[in-house]
């Protein structure tokens, strides 16, 4: 019996090995990554960082390569290399996204493999979405939803961040890219947001490199995918049967004349690709300012600066809420603090803030650990520093290389708002660079100044651990956690105080 369990998985460590071994075609190709290490094909996915770092001290390169299954993966680091990733128009992103990070709903023809024109709708439907009047007349309710679920914190307490934060930049993304219905409903929301977390923990190294294998979270993802997928389809389907017409983003793409599935298609992609970037930076950029005393004085100053120049001590056009929730006759606290915020202009949050402005690269910088993910889809081979990335391989680039270098940003670890921007290009690169930047930049920047501006002027802050003392140093964001960013086994935590 021995035997014969032994034949079959020599033979699959076997190909295994094959699939994993580089074969060097192109003299141009970079060195290939020293096998035996480490595990390849987990390491990739579950401490990247890590991976990624111990295979530049290993092959001494600052380019090299590695085999995940039969796809040839090219690690990119270096001035040359990462302005010729960005320049590139060959390397596609979406391709690259798609098939080496997987945490995607997957709906072929809706928001995976869809075609250039679909793209292109999407694309430009999203810079509608943002423009000046849009955005103008969404901060209210950006402000009301933010308030609504600040006032559920209570007055005090100690809240978990990396969970908390991305509830709320949640809401404020459903609010932005969805519709009313579905913004309204709190209960939709929290459903919605646990199945975007289940997409999250259902992409595991199987069902990226298996994407065809039935296994037990290649079915979670279709489920959760499935029930995505419904809640969005009948808020399109109420909509454009029953109306009423409403001032959002649905309406916009209604009133566009699209098609019903690219609408579900436009809110279920850019729902995960908003909501996870801000969620991260938004977790991070409050838990910097609460631990570090001097930015979050510094923040609200200004924040107070703002509202002395925009908003009169009782509000001008408080933010209305929904029928079905308007109880309270007198606002409390925090409502009337976004009243006043509301009064102050687009242009004022997007021209006149400095220190918010430095406060979010900063953290942007210090606690997005994205790679750059991109597929060779041209017939040729594509030279990047140099190497060349032959066609259908892969070209990553991690964020690393450049916001945590020492050269470029000294004592790379500190948080310093005030730190001189580099000279060099591309050395800031938390809102993409080249030919791929960040689509939702305009919308995400907003949103964050909102919600640091009631927390910051709501709340007062101090970052504690699991136990509730003051700590005297925050943790460094984890790296490795490449989604989330979340510190090492929960260990920074928010005491609050209304203030
Ligand atoms: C703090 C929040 C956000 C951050 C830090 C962020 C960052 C980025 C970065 C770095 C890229 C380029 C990725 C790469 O080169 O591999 C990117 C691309 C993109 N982002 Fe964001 N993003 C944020 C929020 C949003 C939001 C709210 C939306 C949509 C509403 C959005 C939509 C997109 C799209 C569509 C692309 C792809 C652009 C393309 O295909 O060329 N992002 N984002």
């Amino acid at each position: 019996l021995k035997v014969a369990l032994a034949i079959p998985s020599t033979v699959f460590c076997l190909w295994l090995s094959l699939l994993t071994t580089c074969k060097d075609d192109d003299p141009d190709e970079p060195m290939s990554l020293p096998t035996g290490h480490f595990s390849i094909n987990t390491s990739f996915f579950r401490t990247r960082y890590d991976f990624i770092n111990r295979g530049f001290e290993l092959t001494g390169q600052s380019i090299y390569k590695f085999k995940l299954l039969r796809k040839t993966v090219v690690v990119v680091s270096g001035a040359p290399g990462r302005a010729d990733l960005f320049n590139s128009r060959d390397l596609d992103l979406t391709a690259g996204f798609k098939a080496l990070s997987g945490a995607i709903p997957m709906l072929p023809g809706v928001t995976t493999d869809l075609d250039p024109k679909q793209t292109a709708t999407i694309h430009r439907r999203l810079a509608t979405a943002q423009n000046s009047d849009h955005l103008e007349r969404l901060i209210p309710k950006l402000l009301f939803d933010s308030c609504r679920i600040l006032e559920s914190w209570g007055e005090s307490g100690v809240l978990d961040p990396f969970t908390k934060l991305p509830e709320l930049t949640f809401q404020t993304n459903v609010r932005s890219l969805a519709c009313a219905e579905i913004a309204d409903n709190a209960a939709t929301v929290a459903h919605l947001k646990q199945l975007y977390d289940t997409l999250d923990a259902a992409t595991t190294p199987t069902s990226v490199l298996f994407p065809w294998l039935p296994s037990p979270s290649a079915i979670r993802r279709l489920l959760a995918t499935k029930k995505i997928y419904d809640v969005i389809s009948a808020a399109v389907d109420v909509r454009s049967q029953c109306g009423p017409a409403q001032d959002d983003t649905l309406q916009l793409l209604l009133d566009s004349g699209d098609d019903k599935m690219t609408i579900v298609g436009f809110t279920m992609g850019l729902l995960i690709a908003g909501a996870r970037s801000t969620g991260t930076t938004s977790s991070w950029l409050i838990t910097f300012l609460a631990g570090h005393r001097q930015w979050k004085d510094r923040t609200a100053r200004e924040l107070h600066q703002l509202l002395a120049e925009h908003a009169l001590s009782t509000a001008p056009s408080t933010p209305r809420a929904p029928a079905h929730t308007a109880r309270s006759p007198s606002p409390p606290p925090l409502a009337d603090l976004a009243a006043r915020l509301a009064a102050v202009p687009l242009a004022a949050w997007e021209a006149h803030t400095p220190v918010l402005d430095a406060v979010l690269r900063e953290t942007l910088r210090l606690a997005q650990p994205h790679t750059a993910l991109r597929q060779n889809c041209s017939a040729a081979p594509v030279r990047v520093g140099g190497a060349a990335v032959p066609p259908g391989a892969f070209a990553v680039f991690p964020f690393s290389d450049v916001h945590l270098s020492a050269a470029l940003y000294p004592d790379p670890w500190r948080f310093d708002p005030a730190r001189p921007a580099s000279k060099m290009p591309f050395a800031f690169v938390g809102w993409g660079a080249g030919a791929t930047v960040c689509l939702g930049q305009r919308l995400a920047r907003v949103q964050l100044k909102l919600v640091t501006a009631l927390v910051v002027l709501g709340f007062d802050l101090a970052p504690v651990d699991r136990a509730g003392r003051e700590l005297a140093e925050l943790p460094r964001p984890n790296w490795n956690d490449a989604l989330a960013c979340r510190p090492a086994d929960g260990s920074c935590f928010l005491r609050y105080e209304r203030a």
